[in-house]
């Protein structure tokens, strides 16, 4: 059976991001990203500073994990890293996850296209803006939107903001694509800070001006604005 790497499985919590926010979910995060965004809050699932904890899993060591920690407490599985998308090997654990009742959800960037995100429940894609130093490959995203709103599924675009450039890019998507859902979420510029005080403040500051970056703007009145809930929360750390 084809290996899946596994960086870390953790929950129940809830979901803290976009089109599912608040929903109580487990994780799973694979390891290894064809990125490298400057401000990566993962970035331990592809830098090498975490590489003795990826585990070579097949589908059914992670439903084993899943129910050891959340027993019955979950009905709903959200797959991050890391970039899911490139991994085939995917599929095995999403047809498990299926068997077992469970609503799935997954976060990647739109950079890589898969036919199981087809089987996906809550697919977010999550192009990358200017501050992350990536570049958008908009003819593979194209392909990628163009399959997936042909198709019955739940799909959102969701974008992180950090500045008026972020912003402005995260226009242009949403116009791009403006039948899909679209959600913009405040960047966290401080994901060393350890003050969970400070953190809150300086992520609700963020957040009430990108607040007012959608309310002045005129092609911007059919998105939703959110925080990442987790963050403010509990703050930089992982595993939750
Ligand atoms: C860690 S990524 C993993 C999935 C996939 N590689 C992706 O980027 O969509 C999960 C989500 O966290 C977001 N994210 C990463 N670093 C962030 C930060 N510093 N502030 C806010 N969101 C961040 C990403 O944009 C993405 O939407
Ligand atoms: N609670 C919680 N919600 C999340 N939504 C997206 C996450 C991610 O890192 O992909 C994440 C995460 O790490 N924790
Ligand atoms: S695409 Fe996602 S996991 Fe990869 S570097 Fe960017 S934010 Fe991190
Ligand atoms: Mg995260």
């Amino acid at each position: 059976m084809e290996r899946i790497p596994v960086i870390e499985i953790f929950g129940p919590t809830i979901q803290g991001e976009g089109m599912v926010i608040g929903q109580k979910t487990m994780f799973v995060r694979t390891a290894g990203c064809d990125y490298r965004c400057r401000w990566c809050d993962s970035s331990f699932t592809w830098d090498g500073s975490a590489k003795d904890e990826v585990k070579q899993m097949t589908a059914e060591d992670i439903w084993q994990q899943l129910k050891q920690l959340g027993g019955d407490r979950f009905n709903h599985v959200t797959i991050s890293g890391g970039n899911p998308a490139l991994l085939k090997g995917l599929r095995a654990l999403i047809s498990l996850l299926k068997e077992h009742n469970m609503r799935i959800g997954l976060e990647t960037q739109g950079s890589v296209w898969q036919d199981w995100f087809y089987d996906i429940d809550d697919l977010t894609i999550s192009p990358k803006p200017p501050s992350s130093n990536m570049e958008t490959n908009f003819t593979m995203l194209d392909t990628i939107m163009e399959r997936l709103t042909a198709h019955r599924g739940h799909v959102s675009l969701k974008v992180v903001v950090f500045n008026d450039e972020d912003f402005s890019y995260a226009t242009y998507v949403h116009q791009r694509y403006p039948s899909v859902p679209f959600y913009v979420q405040v960047g966290n510029d401080h994901i060393h800070e350890a003050d969970d005080v400070i953190l809150r403040l300086n992520l609700l500051q963020k957040l009430e001006w990108l607040v007012d970056k959608v309310v002045q703007s005129k092609e911007m009145n059919n998105v939703r604005v959110l925080p990442q809930l987790h963050t403010l929360l509990w703050g930089n750390r992982r595993g939750v």
